[in-house]
């Protein structure tokens, strides 16, 4: 790994994107994948085209409850975020000036081959900055442009690769200005130097040297800050209650 953020931002992109290979280990893969499989069935929630967990729980009217992410999801990989300056003319980590200056809230999306995600933004909830680790199998993140009129465009400008054991973080105009999105298909195609951004940073291009690849289960990791946490003790007045 390198010692600053900013030898992985990945050029031509709007600002910001950063991506890292080998964040984590294929051991560390296989643990947090086991983890995730055996959590108790109701912590999934199935949409027609992927199935989440949120972790420590779903937001309410944008606020978290207080309340601590389990070990298994924070262990090492938190403090290996928070690890790693931008640059040196900027020493500070990526999540140092977001309110609790580490991520509080974990999602964990699940796409078998031919899933995806339409493109969307983040919105307010959270602190401008998106870390996601990638598990199982690679896809392509599509990056969108909104037009003057608010509609967005149908085709994507940019494409990102994740690879597994892989970190992506999106931050900046990426996150305030533009869309992402995951395919819903069961192949990605016209993969090159000229149409993925971060061609250059991937760990290995062999596995694309045919310009595709078949999809496979990919499982996310997406950490981020929510900047609104309410403690128990306010939790009548959230919902609203009395
Ligand atoms: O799975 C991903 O990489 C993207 C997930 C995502 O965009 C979201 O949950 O907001
Ligand atoms: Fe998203």
């Amino acid at each position: 790994m390198s010692s600053f953020l900013e030898e992985d931002r990945i050029e031509g992109l709007p600002a910001t994107a950063f991506y890292i290979a080998d964040f984590i280990t294929a051991e560390e893969e296989q643990y947090l994948l086991g983890k995730i499989a055996t959590a108790p069935k109701p912590r999934w929630k199935q949409l027609s085209k992927r199935r989440l967990q949120t972790w420590p729980s779903d937001l309410t009217k944008n606020t978290l409850l207080e309340a601590p992410l389990p070990g298994w999801l924070t262990d090492t990989i938190v403090s290996r975020l928070t690890s790693l300056p931008i640059s040196t003319s900027e020493p500070a980590h990526i999540f140092q000036n977001s309110p609790h200056h580490a991520p509080n809230h974990v999602l964990i999306n699940e796409y078998k081959p031919g899933e995806g995600i339409m493109p969307h933004k983040d919105g307010t909830a959270y602190h401008p900055v998106v870390c996601t680790i990638s598990l199982g199998g690679s896809l392509c993140l599509e990056i969108f442009e909104s037009n003057e009129d608010g509609t967005t465009e149908l085709k994507p400008k940019w494409r990102i690769l994740q690879e597994p054991r892989s970190l992506l973080i999106t931050t900046d105009q990426l996150y305030t200005d533009y869309l992402h999105g995951i395919a819903e298909t069961t192949e990605d195609v016209d993969l090159g130097p000229s149409t993925v951004s971060n061609w250059k940073l991937l760990r290995s291009t062999t596995e694309y040297e045919k310009g595709r690849y078949d999809r496979q289960t990919r499982t996310s990791l997406t950490y981020r800050d929510v900047i609104k946490v309410s403690k128990l003790g306010n939790k009548f007045a959230m919902f609203g209650k009395r």
